[in-house]
């Protein structure tokens, strides 16, 4: 079932000077419980391609559609919602609220969505525990090492229960050892949940857990093997 469908998706920066394209006529189709991993050199479009799907950015031309909703139908207010509900995000340099405890980064996300505080805590919780971090609760950021503060990046995007969570280079930022258990805790949620991931990555290693691996070159997509 299709989750995200992308369809002639394209992107130009304009500046005074000069015209950047950075996405070209992108087709693409995310289904339920995907692991896609993204790779591309560096000015490929990989974060251009993130940034639009994540809201962050908007497209020149093309279409979004999310759960077969196409997002140039919504309001403003309808896009952010649909894409906080569906979307989970996960940072290279983690981005967490550093005055917020573990627990509270957390819970950041459903206080947005307005959930009871009965729920809140029972989901926070049970994400908690499930990531090992139960005896973290009350931890700052700062008082974290950097695979655990992932880990609460991945709870955090996890709570709401998306259908599918972005990674831009989840790993970039980590030891390689703390890298391949960050990974591999992905593809097990993912196994769990059904939750979808587009990983995008300089880290060769990830290739090997892709269920389709994806190339961006000058702007342009191609998947190179699906398993
Ligand atoms: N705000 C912007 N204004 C103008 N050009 C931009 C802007 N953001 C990105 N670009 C250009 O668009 C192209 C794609 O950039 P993008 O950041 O998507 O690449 P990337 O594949 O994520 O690269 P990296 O791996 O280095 O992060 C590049 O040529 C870049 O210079």
């Amino acid at each position: 079932m299709a989750i995200i469908k992308i369809e002639n998706l394209s992107k130009i920066y304009s500046s005074q000077i000069e015209e950047v394209q950075a996405l070209k006529n992108i087709n693409l189709t995310i289904n339920k419980g995907d692991f896609i991993v993204v790779n591309g050199p560096s000015g490929s479009g990989k974060s251009t391609l993130l940034n639009l799907l994540a809201g962050i950015d908007e497209a020149s031309s093309g279409e979004i559609e999310i759960n077969k909703t196409s997002l140039n139908s919504l309001s403003d207010r309808e896009r952010t919602e649909l894409r906080r509900d569906k979307i989970g995000l996960v940072f290279q340099y983690f981005e967490l609220v550093p005055v917020l405890t573990v627990w509270e980064n957390v819970e950041y996300p459903l206080l947005l969505q307005k959930v009871s505080k009965s729920e809140r805590k029972k989901r926070v919780d049970k994400i908690l525990k499930e990531l090992a971090l139960d005896k973290m609760n009350n931890r700052l950021p700062g008082q974290l090492s950097g695979g655990q503060k992932q880990r609460v990046a991945i709870a955090r995007a996890l709570v709401t229960e998306p259908e599918v969570v972005l990674a831009d280079e989840p790993t970039g930022n980590l030891d390689s050892e703390t890298g391949k258990t960050i990974i591999e805790l992905m593809l097990n949620l993912n196994n769990e949940y059904d939750v979808a991931f587009v990983i995008v990555t300089h880290d060769l290693f990830i290739n090997r857990y892709a269920q389709k691996l994806i190339e961006i070159k000058d702007g342009t997509l191609s998947v190179k093997e699906v398993s």
